[in-house]
This record gives structure tokens, sequence and C-alpha cells, in this order.
């Protein structure tokens, strides 16, 4: 989050759900409060800081606009973003990120992905009917973007692409570097939102769920949701413009025609029975490469 912010690197958001009507039945009553915009206590005095504090009030959008939306203006810099759920099952972490069925939804409902993705395709719009208009004097630059997406589950010890069940050798590897990378997984262009949302529906669609005691239609895999977006401008310069690049440095020549990569990345942790230090698959690639 250094673009954004300018500070840190991480920022850590909590959020308290609200109590669900089967809880009110049962008499549960909650036992944390949200006393500002940072910080929860739990029981009477013990109270915990973060760098957002969200309560049963707060709304997606609320959530959104605090959390993620400056990543996706980060984004089109050229930074990396990672956001990340994590929590026990039934704490909210579907909902919040918007992997469950949009169809049950009010609009207002939408969790952070589509809410995401929508300001994605809205800003490169924006950018392409900035360069359509050739704000940039002498010059008419052509600006392309591609988006693609993958989207992944680890259940157990085994990854499956979400999006194409046929791929079965998905596997995660460190190149020389220490990057951890993703090796087998289908990545599929999303010309349009509509693309994209439909691959959110149709992978959240093929995850593993089942039963816990505390939620019923619980996601019972970790998974990752992965856009990446690749920008590039083309120059169509005019003769002027030409003959000015013709004898500028080659540093000038670079910034003319830039190539800028970024990725976005939204991971979401489910819980499940499996001790700990079985998910060694689940160590390295969340663990690592997300935070
Ligand atoms: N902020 C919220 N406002 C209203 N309802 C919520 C909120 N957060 C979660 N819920 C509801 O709580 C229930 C459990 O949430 P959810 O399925 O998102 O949990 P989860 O953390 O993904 O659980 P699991 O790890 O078991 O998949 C769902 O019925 C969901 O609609």
């Amino acid at each position: 989050m250094s673009a954004v912010s300018g500070e840190v690197n991480v920022r850590v958001a909590v959020r308290v759900r609200p109590l669900l009507p089967r809880e009110k039945l049962e008499g549960e009553e909650s036992c944390v409060r949200v006393v500002d915009q940072c910080q929860l206590v739990i029981g009477r005095e013990r109270a915990f800081t973060f760098d957002h504090a969200f309560g049963a009030r707060n709304t997606q959008q609320e959530l959104y606009n605090a959390c993620v939306r400056p990543l996706i203006d980060a984004l089109f810099e050229g930074y990396n973003a990672t956001v990340f759920a994590y929590g026990q099952t039934s704490a909210g972490k579907t909902y919040t990120m918007g992997t469950c069925n949009q169809e049950d939804l009010l609009p207002e409902e939408r969790g952070v992905i589509p809410r995401a993705v929508a300001d994605l395709y809205a800003t490169v719009r924006a950018k392409q009917r900035q360069h359509s208009a050739g704000s940039v004097a002498g010059s008419r630059h052509e600006f392309r973007v591609t988006v693609k997406v993958t989207y992944i589950e680890i259940y157990r010890e085994e990854i499956r692409d979400l999006l194409d069940s046929d791929r079965t050798d998905i596997r995660l590897r460190e190149d020389d570097q220490g990057n951890t990378i993703l090796c087998g997984a289908s990545e599929t262009l999303c010309p349009t939102e509509d693309d994209l949302l439909a691959c959110l529906e149709t992978g959240s669609a093929a995850r593993v769920t089942g039963a816990t005691q505390m939620n019923e239609a619980s996601s019972r895999s970790h998974c990752v949701f992965c856009v990446t977006v690749t920008q590039e401008w083309t120059d169509k310069l005019s003769a002027g413009a030409q003959q000015q690049l013709q004898s500028a440095t080659p540093a000038v020549r670079v910034l003319l025609c830039q190539l800028i990569r970024a990725i976005i990345l939204i991971a979401m942790i489910g819980t499940d029975f499996q001790p700990v230090e079985k998910w060694t698959v689940t160590e390295k690639g969340c663990g690592h490469s997300c935070l």
C-alpha cells in the first residue's frame, strides 16, 4: 500500500458482522464492540487497534472505499496489490469478498471483488477516453489494456483451477529471486466487465462447499482470484513529434512508449478441520506471496 498512503506496505482492517437471525433466536449476544474507526473492544476492557475497524452497521461500500478503492488507482500506476480476507468459519469472508452467489444479493450488498471489477473497467474506459482525445501535445497515443484472470482454490493438498477443471497439474514453484509462481493454471482473457464477473461467478460456483456447525454454506477451501492488468501505449506521432523523438535521448524515447504491467491479487482464506501443519501448499502460496 505504499503507493496509496505513502506510509506502510500492509494495512489491517477488522470487521464485526451482525448477529445472524439464527444466532439471535438462540439468544446469542455480541461480546465485541467497535468503539471508533480503528479500535474494537472484546468483553469489557480488552481493546485492539487496527488501521480500520468496521462494525455491524458499516456497509460493503464503506469497507470497499476505505480498504480497496485506492488499490485500483495504484494498480494503474504499476503497483501490485493484494487483498486478503482471513477469519474463522462464518466470520463473513465470502460475504465481504463477494464470492458468494451474486444473484441472491441486493446491489448494496455486493462485495469487494465485484466492486473492484467495476472500478477497474471504469478506470480503463476513462483512460481510453483521455487518450483518444489526444491529450499529449503533438502526438496521438493509442492506449491498450488487457485484463486476464486466474481463479484457483486450494483444497487440502491440491490446487484446483476453478475456471478450467481439466487442468490437473497445477504447481507452486519458486523462481531464482524467491518469488512464488503458480504454474499450469489457466489465464482467461476478459475484454469486458461482464466477462470478468462471469469468471467470478462460474469459478465461485465450482468451489468446494459444505456445512459446518456455524455455516451451512461454508467454503471449505482457500481461494485466490488473481487479475492481471497490462497497459500499453503505442505512439502514433505527428511528423513534428517524430522529428523531436529522433533527436530525443534514449531515456525520453522509452518514456514515450512505455509498458506497465501490474497485478491485483485478491485472496481468501477459509478454515478447515485439517491440522495447520498439513497445509504446506497453503502456507507457501498465501503466507509468502500474498502478504
Ligand atoms: N457484514 C455482514 N452483514 C450481513 N450478513 C453478513 C455479513 N457478514 C457475513 N454475513 C452473513 O453471515 C453468514 C456467514 O458469512 P460467510 O459465508 O461470508 O462466512 P465465511 O467466513 O466465508 O465462512 P466459511 O469460512 O465457513 O466459508 C452468511 O449468511 C453471510 O451472508
